[in-house]
Protein backbone atom coordinates (compact mmCIF):
# COMPACT_ATOMS: atom_id res chain seq x y z
CA UNK A 1 0.00 0.00 0.00
CA UNK A 2 1.54 3.36 -0.96
CA UNK A 3 0.24 6.59 -1.49
CA UNK A 4 -0.04 7.70 -5.05
CA UNK A 5 1.56 11.44 -4.72
CA UNK A 6 4.47 9.26 -2.90
CA UNK A 7 4.67 6.78 -6.01
CA UNK A 8 4.51 10.05 -8.57
CA UNK A 9 7.77 11.33 -6.94
CA UNK A 10 9.78 8.82 -8.38
CA UNK A 11 8.77 9.71 -11.89
CA UNK A 12 10.86 12.67 -13.34
CA UNK A 13 8.65 14.78 -15.78
CA UNK A 14 5.15 13.07 -14.53
CA UNK A 15 2.01 15.42 -14.10
CA UNK A 16 -0.82 14.84 -12.34
CA UNK A 17 -4.22 16.15 -13.14
CA UNK A 18 -5.58 16.79 -9.52
CA UNK A 19 -4.12 17.54 -6.46
CA UNK A 20 -6.02 14.90 -4.42
CA UNK A 21 -3.63 12.15 -3.58
CA UNK A 22 -5.37 8.08 -3.40
CA UNK A 23 -4.06 5.29 -1.58
CA UNK A 24 -2.86 2.58 -4.29
CA UNK A 25 -2.89 -1.30 -3.22
CA UNK A 26 -1.48 -2.71 -6.41
CA UNK A 27 -0.88 -2.55 -10.20
CA UNK A 28 -1.94 -3.73 -13.18
CA UNK A 29 -1.70 -3.54 -17.04
CA UNK A 30 -4.79 -5.56 -17.83
CA UNK A 31 -8.22 -4.01 -16.92
CA UNK A 32 -9.70 -7.51 -16.95
CA UNK A 33 -7.45 -8.01 -13.62
CA UNK A 34 -8.25 -4.92 -12.10
CA UNK A 35 -8.94 -4.47 -8.33
CA UNK A 36 -10.47 -2.10 -6.10
CA UNK A 37 -7.54 0.47 -5.27
CA UNK A 38 -5.07 -0.57 -8.26
CA UNK A 39 -3.35 1.90 -10.58
CA UNK A 40 -3.61 0.96 -13.91
CA UNK A 41 -1.14 1.16 -16.50
CA UNK A 42 -2.08 2.13 -20.05
CA UNK A 43 0.33 0.30 -21.84
CA UNK A 44 0.39 1.17 -25.87
CA UNK A 45 0.56 -2.68 -27.06
CA UNK A 46 1.68 -3.54 -30.56
CA UNK A 47 -2.01 -5.03 -30.81
CA UNK A 48 -3.93 -2.67 -29.19
CA UNK A 49 -3.68 0.74 -27.11
CA UNK A 50 -4.21 -0.04 -23.00
CA UNK A 51 -5.83 3.48 -23.24
CA UNK A 52 -8.68 2.71 -24.60
CA UNK A 53 -9.74 0.01 -21.50
CA UNK A 54 -8.91 3.35 -18.99
CA UNK A 55 -12.84 3.81 -18.33
CA UNK A 56 -13.41 -0.02 -17.52
CA UNK A 57 -10.42 -0.22 -15.08
CA UNK A 58 -11.85 2.87 -13.74
CA UNK A 59 -15.28 0.81 -13.56
CA UNK A 60 -13.46 -2.02 -12.10
CA UNK A 61 -11.99 0.18 -9.24
CA UNK A 62 -8.95 1.25 -10.29
CA UNK A 63 -7.35 4.08 -7.88
CA UNK A 64 -5.28 6.00 -10.58
CA UNK A 65 -4.65 5.76 -13.76
CA UNK A 66 -0.69 6.20 -15.32
CA UNK A 67 -0.77 7.18 -18.82
CA UNK A 68 0.90 9.41 -21.56
CA UNK A 69 -1.73 11.63 -22.46
CA UNK A 70 -4.88 13.48 -20.87
CA UNK A 71 -7.74 11.15 -20.41
CA UNK A 72 -11.34 12.48 -18.92
CA UNK A 73 -11.71 10.33 -16.04
CA UNK A 74 -13.13 10.67 -12.45
CA UNK A 75 -9.92 9.48 -10.77
CA UNK A 76 -6.32 11.29 -10.75
CA UNK A 77 -4.04 10.40 -13.86
CA UNK A 78 -0.05 10.48 -13.84
CA UNK A 79 0.61 11.95 -17.26
CA UNK A 80 4.21 10.08 -18.12
CA UNK A 81 6.62 10.09 -21.41
CA UNK A 82 6.80 6.13 -21.29
CA UNK A 83 4.18 4.24 -19.77
CA UNK A 84 6.33 0.94 -19.64
CA UNK A 85 9.20 2.49 -18.39
CA UNK A 86 7.07 4.67 -15.73
CA UNK A 87 5.15 1.26 -14.92
CA UNK A 88 8.69 -0.87 -14.36
CA UNK A 89 9.94 1.85 -12.05
CA UNK A 90 6.75 2.24 -9.95
CA UNK A 91 6.58 -1.63 -9.61
CA UNK A 92 10.53 -1.73 -8.31
CA UNK A 93 9.36 1.35 -5.49
CA UNK A 94 5.81 -0.47 -4.87
CA UNK A 95 7.96 -3.85 -3.93
CA UNK A 96 10.61 -1.60 -2.41
CA UNK A 97 13.29 -2.10 -4.49
CA UNK A 98 13.56 -6.39 -4.29
CA UNK A 99 16.88 -6.14 -6.56
CA UNK A 100 19.11 -4.66 -4.28
CA UNK A 101 18.34 -7.43 -1.29
CA UNK A 102 19.59 -9.91 -3.66
CA UNK A 103 22.48 -10.63 -5.65
CA UNK A 104 21.35 -10.73 -9.15
CA UNK A 105 22.65 -12.15 -12.50
CA UNK A 106 21.06 -11.22 -15.87
CA UNK A 107 21.88 -13.47 -19.10
CA UNK A 108 21.79 -12.13 -21.90
CA UNK A 109 22.28 -13.68 -25.46
CA UNK A 110 20.44 -15.36 -28.66
CA UNK A 111 21.24 -18.73 -27.29
CA UNK A 112 22.47 -20.61 -24.22
CA UNK A 113 20.56 -17.84 -21.49
CA UNK A 114 18.63 -21.10 -20.22
CA UNK A 115 21.02 -23.08 -19.85
CA UNK A 116 23.85 -20.74 -18.20
CA UNK A 117 21.51 -19.94 -15.20
CA UNK A 118 20.55 -23.50 -14.75
CA UNK A 119 24.17 -23.60 -14.13
CA UNK A 120 24.83 -21.33 -11.86
CA UNK A 121 21.73 -22.43 -10.08
CA UNK A 122 23.33 -26.39 -10.05
CA UNK A 123 26.88 -24.95 -8.84
CA UNK A 124 25.32 -22.25 -6.39
CA UNK A 125 23.00 -25.61 -4.61
CA UNK A 126 26.17 -27.69 -4.18
CA UNK A 127 27.65 -24.75 -2.23
CA UNK A 128 24.40 -24.67 -0.71
CA UNK A 129 23.35 -21.27 -1.48
CA UNK A 130 19.44 -20.32 -1.76
CA UNK A 131 18.68 -19.33 -5.61
CA UNK A 132 16.66 -18.55 -7.79
CA UNK A 133 15.85 -19.05 -11.80
CA UNK A 134 13.42 -16.49 -13.86
CA UNK A 135 13.54 -17.80 -17.04
CA UNK A 136 11.93 -19.10 -20.37
CA UNK A 137 10.63 -22.71 -18.43
CA UNK A 138 9.53 -21.04 -15.33
CA UNK A 139 10.28 -19.12 -12.38
CA UNK A 140 12.03 -21.09 -9.03
CA UNK A 141 12.89 -20.73 -6.06
CA UNK A 142 12.75 -22.98 -3.02
CA UNK A 143 10.51 -25.40 -3.98
CA UNK A 144 8.09 -23.37 -5.80
CA UNK A 145 7.98 -23.64 -9.74
CA UNK A 146 5.51 -20.85 -11.43
CA UNK A 147 5.32 -21.69 -15.40
CA UNK A 148 6.41 -18.30 -17.57
CA UNK A 149 4.26 -16.76 -20.16
CA UNK A 150 7.39 -14.55 -21.50
CA UNK A 151 11.10 -15.29 -20.62
CA UNK A 152 11.53 -12.10 -19.39
CA UNK A 153 8.34 -10.92 -17.23
CA UNK A 154 6.86 -7.55 -17.68
CA UNK A 155 8.31 -5.48 -15.25
CA UNK A 156 5.36 -5.92 -12.51
CA UNK A 157 5.31 -9.09 -12.40
CA UNK A 158 8.70 -9.15 -12.53
CA UNK A 159 8.98 -6.57 -9.47
CA UNK A 160 6.44 -9.22 -7.67
CA UNK A 161 8.34 -12.19 -8.29
CA UNK A 162 11.84 -10.54 -6.60
CA UNK A 163 9.65 -9.17 -3.94
CA UNK A 164 8.45 -13.07 -3.06
CA UNK A 165 11.86 -14.48 -3.55
CA UNK A 166 13.67 -11.45 -0.99
CA UNK A 167 10.56 -12.51 1.47
CA UNK A 168 11.58 -16.11 0.89
CA UNK A 169 15.12 -14.94 1.45
CA UNK A 170 16.71 -15.87 -2.01
CA UNK A 171 20.21 -14.94 -1.70
CA UNK A 172 20.63 -15.41 -5.55
CA UNK A 173 18.65 -15.19 -8.66
CA UNK A 174 19.98 -16.12 -11.98
CA UNK A 175 17.56 -14.32 -14.38
CA UNK A 176 17.43 -14.38 -18.38
CA UNK A 177 17.26 -10.85 -20.00
CA UNK A 178 15.36 -11.10 -23.26
CA UNK A 179 16.18 -8.39 -26.20
CA UNK A 180 12.28 -7.89 -25.84
CA UNK A 181 12.33 -6.90 -22.60
CA UNK A 182 15.48 -4.48 -22.84
CA UNK A 183 13.93 -2.68 -25.87
CA UNK A 184 10.80 -2.58 -23.96
CA UNK A 185 11.92 -1.29 -20.64
CA UNK A 186 10.73 -4.58 -18.70
CA UNK A 187 13.85 -4.41 -16.84
CA UNK A 188 13.89 -0.84 -15.78
CA UNK A 189 14.61 -0.05 -11.64
CA UNK A 190 15.99 -3.71 -11.43
CA UNK A 191 19.53 -3.54 -10.15
CA UNK A 192 21.76 -6.59 -11.74
CA UNK A 193 25.50 -7.08 -10.16
CA UNK A 194 26.70 -9.12 -12.88
CA UNK A 195 25.49 -8.98 -16.34
CA UNK A 196 26.50 -11.61 -18.83
CA UNK A 197 26.49 -11.62 -22.53
CA UNK A 198 26.40 -15.28 -24.38
CA UNK A 199 26.40 -14.81 -27.93
CA UNK A 200 24.55 -12.96 -30.83
CA UNK A 201 23.21 -14.70 -33.54
CA UNK A 202 19.80 -13.92 -36.14
CA UNK A 203 16.52 -14.30 -34.05
CA UNK A 204 14.05 -11.82 -33.76
CA UNK A 205 14.51 -9.79 -36.94
CA UNK A 206 10.47 -9.21 -36.77
CA UNK A 207 10.61 -7.02 -34.03
CA UNK A 208 14.36 -5.88 -34.29
CA UNK A 209 14.38 -5.49 -38.01
CA UNK A 210 18.04 -5.38 -38.18
CA UNK A 211 20.63 -7.59 -36.65
CA UNK A 212 21.98 -3.75 -35.16
CA UNK A 213 18.96 -3.37 -33.51
CA UNK A 214 18.78 -6.33 -31.82
CA UNK A 215 22.75 -5.96 -30.79
CA UNK A 216 21.76 -2.25 -29.59
CA UNK A 217 19.16 -3.92 -27.63
CA UNK A 218 21.06 -6.97 -25.99
CA UNK A 219 24.01 -3.79 -25.13
CA UNK A 220 21.33 -1.75 -22.86
CA UNK A 221 21.70 -4.40 -20.05
CA UNK A 222 25.20 -3.82 -19.83
CA UNK A 223 25.20 0.08 -20.42
CA UNK A 224 22.51 -0.38 -17.54
CA UNK A 225 24.69 -1.80 -15.25
CA UNK A 226 26.52 -0.06 -12.45
CA UNK A 227 24.98 3.02 -13.79
CA UNK A 228 23.60 5.76 -12.12
CA UNK A 229 20.25 4.65 -11.97
CA UNK A 230 21.09 0.64 -11.34
CA UNK A 231 23.28 2.30 -8.18
CA UNK A 232 25.77 -1.24 -7.45
CA UNK A 233 29.66 0.14 -7.74
CA UNK A 234 30.59 -3.56 -7.47
CA UNK A 235 28.99 -4.65 -11.00
CA UNK A 236 30.53 -6.46 -13.31
CA UNK A 237 30.01 -7.87 -17.29
CA UNK A 238 30.82 -10.83 -18.42
CA UNK A 239 31.36 -11.08 -22.09
CA UNK A 240 32.27 -13.81 -24.39
CA UNK A 241 34.81 -12.21 -26.77
CA UNK A 242 34.36 -14.78 -28.97
CA UNK A 243 31.49 -13.50 -30.48
CA UNK A 244 31.38 -10.97 -33.37
CA UNK A 245 29.25 -8.58 -31.12
CA UNK A 246 31.35 -8.73 -27.78
CA UNK A 247 32.86 -5.42 -28.83
CA UNK A 248 29.33 -3.51 -28.83
CA UNK A 249 28.75 -5.12 -25.53
CA UNK A 250 31.96 -4.27 -24.02
CA UNK A 251 31.74 -0.66 -25.22
CA UNK A 252 28.14 -0.21 -23.94
CA UNK A 253 29.40 -1.02 -20.61
CA UNK A 254 28.99 0.94 -17.12
CA UNK A 255 30.65 -1.60 -15.62
CA UNK A 256 33.93 -3.22 -15.62
CA UNK A 257 34.27 -6.32 -18.10
CA UNK A 258 35.51 -9.76 -17.18
CA UNK A 259 35.30 -11.89 -20.52
CA UNK A 260 35.86 -15.69 -21.38
CA UNK A 261 36.16 -17.32 -24.47
CA UNK A 262 38.70 -19.59 -26.43
CA UNK A 263 40.97 -17.51 -27.86
CA UNK A 264 43.77 -16.35 -26.51
CA UNK A 265 42.63 -12.75 -25.57
CA UNK A 266 40.06 -13.90 -22.96
CA UNK A 267 40.82 -13.56 -19.65
CA UNK A 268 39.15 -16.63 -18.78
CA UNK A 269 39.57 -19.27 -21.58
CA UNK A 270 38.72 -23.09 -21.77
CA UNK A 271 41.98 -24.20 -24.48
CA UNK A 272 42.68 -27.17 -25.84
CA UNK A 273 38.77 -28.62 -25.97
CA UNK A 274 38.53 -31.77 -26.46
CA UNK A 275 34.77 -33.31 -27.51
CA UNK A 276 34.09 -36.57 -26.05
CA UNK A 277 31.42 -39.12 -26.93
CA UNK A 278 30.15 -37.73 -23.69
CA UNK A 279 31.13 -34.42 -23.28
CA UNK A 280 33.97 -32.79 -23.33
CA UNK A 281 37.61 -32.02 -21.89
CA UNK A 282 39.60 -28.97 -21.56
CA UNK A 283 42.50 -27.03 -19.68
CA UNK A 284 40.82 -23.92 -17.71
CA UNK A 285 42.77 -21.06 -17.58
CA UNK A 286 42.66 -17.60 -15.67
CA UNK A 287 44.48 -15.86 -13.44
CA UNK A 288 47.60 -17.78 -13.75
CA UNK A 289 45.42 -20.77 -12.88
CA UNK A 290 44.95 -23.71 -15.17
CA UNK A 291 43.24 -26.41 -14.61
CA UNK A 292 42.02 -30.02 -16.45
CA UNK A 293 38.23 -29.82 -16.83
CA UNK A 294 36.05 -32.39 -17.71
CA UNK A 295 31.90 -31.90 -18.85
CA UNK A 296 29.42 -34.01 -19.15
CA UNK A 297 27.67 -31.66 -21.52
CA UNK A 298 27.56 -32.02 -25.29
CA UNK A 299 29.36 -29.81 -27.73
CA UNK A 300 31.49 -26.43 -27.63
CA UNK A 301 28.62 -24.60 -26.70
CA UNK A 302 28.56 -26.05 -23.40
CA UNK A 303 31.77 -25.30 -22.89
CA UNK A 304 31.03 -21.15 -23.66
CA UNK A 305 28.02 -21.89 -21.32
CA UNK A 306 29.90 -23.37 -18.49
CA UNK A 307 32.60 -20.57 -18.59
CA UNK A 308 29.94 -18.10 -18.28
CA UNK A 309 28.41 -19.88 -15.31
CA UNK A 310 32.03 -20.07 -13.55
CA UNK A 311 32.62 -16.26 -14.42
CA UNK A 312 29.52 -15.72 -12.45
CA UNK A 313 30.40 -17.79 -9.25
CA UNK A 314 33.75 -16.23 -9.11
CA UNK A 315 32.31 -12.41 -9.60
CA UNK A 316 29.79 -13.92 -6.85
CA UNK A 317 33.17 -14.33 -4.20
CA UNK A 318 33.98 -18.22 -5.04
CA UNK A 319 37.89 -19.20 -5.07
CA UNK A 320 38.40 -21.18 -8.75
CA UNK A 321 39.64 -23.71 -6.58
CA UNK A 322 36.27 -24.30 -5.27
CA UNK A 323 33.99 -23.78 -8.05
CA UNK A 324 35.97 -25.51 -10.93
CA UNK A 325 35.73 -29.34 -9.55
CA UNK A 326 31.59 -28.28 -9.42
CA UNK A 327 31.60 -27.84 -13.62
CA UNK A 328 32.23 -31.72 -13.95
CA UNK A 329 28.82 -32.26 -11.97
CA UNK A 330 26.57 -29.88 -14.23
CA UNK A 331 23.72 -31.54 -16.09
CA UNK A 332 22.06 -31.09 -19.05
CA UNK A 333 19.28 -29.16 -18.97
CA UNK A 334 14.91 -30.21 -20.00
CA UNK A 335 14.91 -30.07 -23.54
CA UNK A 336 18.73 -28.68 -24.29
CA UNK A 337 20.00 -31.77 -26.09
CA UNK A 338 17.91 -34.29 -24.11
CA UNK A 339 17.87 -38.05 -24.94
CA UNK A 340 14.71 -39.72 -25.33
CA UNK A 341 15.08 -42.89 -23.14
CA UNK A 342 13.94 -46.36 -24.71
CA UNK A 343 14.81 -50.08 -25.64
CA UNK A 344 14.99 -49.25 -29.05
CA UNK A 345 18.58 -48.34 -30.85
CA UNK A 346 17.96 -45.93 -32.58
CA UNK A 347 18.78 -42.56 -30.77
CA UNK A 348 16.34 -39.32 -30.13
CA UNK A 349 18.03 -35.97 -29.19
CA UNK A 350 15.19 -33.43 -28.43
CA UNK A 351 16.68 -29.85 -28.65
CA UNK A 352 15.13 -26.31 -28.09
CA UNK A 353 17.52 -25.06 -31.52
CA UNK A 354 14.87 -22.90 -32.43
CA UNK A 355 17.29 -20.22 -34.21
CA UNK A 356 19.99 -20.88 -37.23
CA UNK A 357 23.12 -20.29 -34.92
CA UNK A 358 21.77 -22.99 -32.41
CA UNK A 359 20.27 -25.28 -35.06
CA UNK A 360 23.81 -25.46 -36.34
CA UNK A 361 25.59 -26.13 -33.57
CA UNK A 362 23.87 -28.84 -32.23
CA UNK A 363 23.95 -30.57 -35.44
CA UNK A 364 27.90 -30.40 -35.69
CA UNK A 365 27.76 -31.50 -32.74
CA UNK A 366 25.92 -34.79 -33.64
CA UNK A 367 27.64 -35.24 -36.84
CA UNK A 368 30.80 -35.62 -34.61
CA UNK A 369 29.32 -38.21 -32.91
CA UNK A 370 27.45 -40.33 -35.25
CA UNK A 371 28.17 -43.51 -36.30
CA UNK A 372 25.16 -44.04 -39.11
CA UNK A 373 22.60 -41.78 -40.50
CA UNK A 374 21.38 -38.38 -38.98
CA UNK A 375 18.16 -37.24 -39.34
CA UNK A 376 16.32 -33.99 -38.37
CA UNK A 377 12.80 -32.95 -37.60
CA UNK A 378 12.28 -29.32 -37.36
CA UNK A 379 9.74 -26.73 -37.89
CA UNK A 380 9.41 -23.02 -37.43
CA UNK A 381 7.18 -20.87 -34.90
CA UNK A 382 4.58 -18.48 -36.82
CA UNK A 383 4.29 -14.79 -35.87
CA UNK A 384 8.38 -14.80 -35.53
CA UNK A 385 11.43 -13.54 -37.40
CA UNK A 386 10.02 -15.21 -41.15
CA UNK A 387 14.13 -14.60 -42.51
CA UNK A 388 15.28 -17.27 -40.11
CA UNK A 389 12.60 -19.89 -41.92
CA UNK A 390 15.03 -20.96 -45.14
CA UNK A 391 18.02 -20.67 -43.36
CA UNK A 392 17.45 -23.31 -40.55
CA UNK A 393 16.52 -25.77 -43.38
CA UNK A 394 18.93 -25.21 -45.34
CA UNK A 395 21.04 -25.90 -42.39
CA UNK A 396 19.36 -28.99 -41.29
CA UNK A 397 19.53 -30.38 -45.04
CA UNK A 398 23.72 -29.68 -45.21
CA UNK A 399 23.71 -32.08 -41.76
CA UNK A 400 21.04 -34.90 -42.37
CA UNK A 401 20.87 -37.61 -44.54
CA UNK A 402 16.94 -36.61 -44.47
CA UNK A 403 15.14 -33.75 -43.16
CA UNK A 404 11.38 -33.90 -42.30
CA UNK A 405 9.84 -30.21 -42.24
CA UNK A 406 7.10 -29.87 -39.80
CA UNK A 407 5.19 -27.69 -37.88
CA UNK A 408 6.07 -25.83 -34.71
CA UNK A 409 4.03 -23.20 -33.04
CA UNK A 410 2.17 -22.07 -36.24
CA UNK A 411 0.37 -19.74 -33.80
CA UNK A 412 -2.04 -17.22 -35.97
CA UNK A 413 0.18 -17.97 -39.57
CA UNK A 414 -1.12 -21.00 -42.27
CA UNK A 415 1.15 -23.94 -41.13
CA UNK A 416 1.50 -25.25 -44.75
CA UNK A 417 2.88 -21.24 -45.56
CA UNK A 418 5.85 -21.92 -43.35
CA UNK A 419 6.65 -25.14 -44.28
CA UNK A 420 6.85 -23.00 -48.14
CA UNK A 421 8.55 -20.60 -46.69
CA UNK A 422 11.24 -23.18 -44.95
CA UNK A 423 11.59 -25.13 -47.89
CA UNK A 424 12.40 -22.66 -49.84
CA UNK A 425 15.78 -22.49 -48.36
CA UNK A 426 16.11 -26.96 -49.16
CA UNK A 427 18.74 -27.58 -52.42
CA UNK A 428 18.00 -31.02 -53.20
CA UNK A 429 15.10 -33.60 -52.88
CA UNK A 430 16.39 -35.21 -49.20
CA UNK A 431 13.26 -34.14 -47.48
CA UNK A 432 9.59 -34.20 -47.12
CA UNK A 433 6.42 -32.04 -45.71
CA UNK A 434 4.89 -33.27 -43.25
CA UNK A 435 2.85 -30.69 -41.66
CA UNK A 436 1.59 -32.64 -38.64
CA UNK A 437 4.75 -32.59 -36.22
CA UNK A 438 3.52 -36.20 -34.25
CA UNK A 439 3.09 -38.14 -37.89
CA UNK A 440 6.82 -36.10 -38.68
CA UNK A 441 8.33 -37.62 -35.17
CA UNK A 442 6.58 -41.10 -36.00
CA UNK A 443 7.71 -41.37 -39.71
CA UNK A 444 11.05 -40.14 -38.81
CA UNK A 445 11.23 -42.88 -35.96
CA UNK A 446 9.43 -45.58 -37.73
CA UNK A 447 12.08 -45.31 -41.24
CA UNK A 448 15.19 -45.24 -38.88
CA UNK A 449 17.95 -47.83 -38.75
CA UNK A 450 19.56 -49.27 -35.57
CA UNK A 451 22.40 -46.79 -34.40
CA UNK A 452 20.81 -43.89 -36.53
CA UNK A 453 20.39 -40.58 -34.85
CA UNK A 454 17.10 -38.45 -35.26
CA UNK A 455 17.29 -34.80 -33.86
CA UNK A 456 13.73 -32.79 -33.29
CA UNK A 457 14.25 -28.79 -32.96
CA UNK A 458 12.48 -26.36 -31.68
CA UNK A 459 10.24 -27.41 -29.20
CA UNK A 460 12.42 -28.55 -26.30
CA UNK A 461 10.78 -28.27 -23.05
CA UNK A 462 7.66 -27.04 -24.16
CA UNK A 463 4.37 -29.60 -23.71
CA UNK A 464 1.95 -27.63 -25.73
CA UNK A 465 1.74 -26.41 -29.66
CA UNK A 466 0.35 -23.49 -30.12
CA UNK A 467 -1.84 -23.67 -33.53
CA UNK A 468 -4.07 -20.59 -33.89
CA UNK A 469 -4.63 -18.75 -30.30
CA UNK A 470 -5.12 -21.99 -28.86
CA UNK A 471 -2.45 -24.11 -27.17
CA UNK A 472 -2.70 -28.08 -27.43
CA UNK A 473 -1.18 -30.59 -25.10
CA UNK A 474 1.96 -31.74 -27.27
CA UNK A 475 5.36 -33.01 -25.93
CA UNK A 476 8.39 -34.00 -28.10
CA UNK A 477 9.70 -36.43 -25.45
CA UNK A 478 6.70 -38.30 -25.12
CA UNK A 479 5.67 -38.21 -28.35
CA UNK A 480 8.88 -39.99 -29.51
CA UNK A 481 9.01 -42.28 -26.85
CA UNK A 482 5.92 -43.94 -27.76
CA UNK A 483 7.17 -44.06 -31.11
CA UNK A 484 10.33 -45.50 -30.10
CA UNK A 485 8.24 -48.55 -28.91
CA UNK A 486 6.60 -49.28 -32.02
CA UNK A 487 10.11 -49.29 -33.69
CA UNK A 488 11.53 -52.54 -34.59
C1 LIG B 1 6.02 -8.13 -28.52
C2 LIG B 1 5.73 -8.17 -27.05
O1 LIG B 1 6.61 -8.06 -26.26
N1 LIG B 1 4.46 -8.38 -26.70
C3 LIG B 1 4.07 -8.38 -25.30
C4 LIG B 1 3.15 -7.21 -25.10
O2 LIG B 1 2.05 -7.38 -25.94
P1 LIG B 1 1.38 -6.15 -26.64
O3 LIG B 1 2.21 -4.92 -26.46
O4 LIG B 1 1.01 -6.56 -28.00
O5 LIG B 1 0.07 -5.99 -25.77
P2 LIG B 1 -1.36 -5.72 -26.35
O6 LIG B 1 -2.07 -6.99 -26.50
O7 LIG B 1 -1.24 -4.78 -27.51
O8 LIG B 1 -2.06 -4.94 -25.14
C5 LIG B 1 -1.65 -3.64 -24.74
C6 LIG B 1 -2.04 -3.42 -23.30
O9 LIG B 1 -3.48 -3.47 -23.18
C7 LIG B 1 -3.84 -4.34 -22.14
N2 LIG B 1 -5.17 -4.90 -22.43
C8 LIG B 1 -5.35 -5.64 -23.55
C9 LIG B 1 -6.61 -6.17 -23.81
C10 LIG B 1 -7.66 -5.95 -22.90
O10 LIG B 1 -8.82 -6.39 -23.06
N3 LIG B 1 -7.42 -5.20 -21.80
C11 LIG B 1 -6.19 -4.68 -21.52
O11 LIG B 1 -6.02 -4.03 -20.52
C12 LIG B 1 -2.73 -5.38 -22.12
O12 LIG B 1 -2.65 -6.03 -20.86
C13 LIG B 1 -1.50 -4.53 -22.39
O13 LIG B 1 -1.06 -3.93 -21.20
O14 LIG B 1 2.66 -7.17 -23.77
C14 LIG B 1 1.95 -8.37 -23.40
C15 LIG B 1 1.41 -8.18 -21.99
O15 LIG B 1 2.39 -8.34 -21.05
C16 LIG B 1 2.90 -9.55 -23.49
O16 LIG B 1 2.23 -10.73 -23.10
C17 LIG B 1 3.37 -9.66 -24.93
O17 LIG B 1 4.25 -10.74 -25.04
C18 LIG B 1 3.85 -11.75 -25.96
C19 LIG B 1 3.21 -12.94 -25.22
C20 LIG B 1 5.02 -12.28 -26.71
O18 LIG B 1 4.89 -13.20 -27.48
N4 LIG B 1 6.17 -11.76 -26.50
C21 LIG B 1 7.39 -12.29 -27.09
C22 LIG B 1 7.64 -11.74 -28.47
C23 LIG B 1 8.51 -11.96 -26.16
O19 LIG B 1 8.47 -10.98 -25.40
N5 LIG B 1 9.52 -12.81 -26.15
C24 LIG B 1 10.68 -12.66 -25.32
C25 LIG B 1 11.64 -13.82 -25.53
C26 LIG B 1 12.34 -13.74 -26.79
C27 LIG B 1 13.59 -14.62 -26.78
O20 LIG B 1 14.68 -14.12 -26.42
O21 LIG B 1 13.50 -15.78 -27.18
C28 LIG B 1 10.29 -12.79 -23.87
O22 LIG B 1 10.94 -12.14 -23.03
O23 LIG B 1 9.41 -13.61 -23.59
N1 LIG C 1 26.13 -20.98 -26.02
C1 LIG C 1 25.39 -21.46 -27.01
N2 LIG C 1 25.68 -21.16 -28.30
C2 LIG C 1 24.93 -21.62 -29.31
N3 LIG C 1 23.87 -22.44 -29.15
C3 LIG C 1 23.54 -22.78 -27.89
C4 LIG C 1 24.27 -22.31 -26.77
N4 LIG C 1 23.70 -22.81 -25.67
C5 LIG C 1 22.65 -23.54 -26.06
N5 LIG C 1 22.56 -23.54 -27.40
C6 LIG C 1 21.53 -24.16 -28.26
O1 LIG C 1 20.40 -23.28 -28.19
C7 LIG C 1 19.26 -23.95 -27.70
C8 LIG C 1 18.55 -23.06 -26.70
O2 LIG C 1 19.37 -22.97 -25.55
P1 LIG C 1 18.83 -22.15 -24.31
O3 LIG C 1 17.45 -22.54 -24.05
O4 LIG C 1 19.81 -22.25 -23.22
O5 LIG C 1 18.87 -20.69 -24.97
P2 LIG C 1 18.03 -19.39 -24.61
O6 LIG C 1 18.95 -18.25 -24.89
O7 LIG C 1 17.50 -19.50 -23.24
O8 LIG C 1 16.83 -19.41 -25.65
P3 LIG C 1 15.46 -18.50 -25.58
O9 LIG C 1 15.76 -17.26 -26.33
O10 LIG C 1 14.43 -19.29 -26.25
O11 LIG C 1 15.15 -18.23 -24.15
C9 LIG C 1 19.77 -25.23 -27.05
O12 LIG C 1 18.81 -26.22 -27.14
C10 LIG C 1 21.02 -25.51 -27.85
O13 LIG C 1 20.64 -26.13 -29.05
N1 LIG D 1 11.52 -17.38 -27.00
C1 LIG D 1 11.36 -17.84 -28.35
C2 LIG D 1 10.95 -19.26 -28.30
C3 LIG D 1 10.73 -19.90 -29.65
C4 LIG D 1 10.35 -21.35 -29.52
C5 LIG D 1 9.81 -21.96 -30.76
N2 LIG D 1 9.25 -23.24 -30.41
C6 LIG D 1 8.74 -21.08 -31.41
O1 LIG D 1 7.60 -21.19 -30.98
O2 LIG D 1 9.06 -20.32 -32.32
C7 LIG D 1 10.35 -16.96 -29.07
O3 LIG D 1 9.31 -16.65 -28.48
O4 LIG D 1 10.62 -16.57 -30.19
MG1 LIG E 1 15.63 -19.20 -22.58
Amino acid sequence: MKSLHNLADNLPLMELSQEKDVTVYGMKMDHREIEHGDIFFCVPGFTVDGHNFAEDAVKNGAAALVTDRWLNVSVPVLKVPDVRRAMALLSAVFYEHPSSDMHLIGVTGTNGKTSVTHFIEQMLAKLKINTGIIGTMYTKYNEKIIPSKNTTPESLILQQLLAEMRDADTDTVAMEVSSHSLANGRIHGTQFNTAIFTNLSQDHLDYHVTMKDYARAKSLLFAQLGSSFNRNPQAVSIINIDDEYADIMMEASAAPVITYGMTDNAMIRAENVRLTPTGSVFKFSAQGITKEVSLKLPGRFSVYNALAAAAALYVRGYEWEKLLPLLSDLTGVSGRFEPVMSNASVHVIVDYAHTPDSLQNVLETIKDLAEKKIYVVVGCGGDRDKTKRPVMAGIAERYADFVYLTSDNPRTEDPALILDEMAAGVEGSAYEVIEDRKEAIYKAVMQAGPEDVILIAGKGHETYQEIGKERFDFNDKAVAEQALKEWK
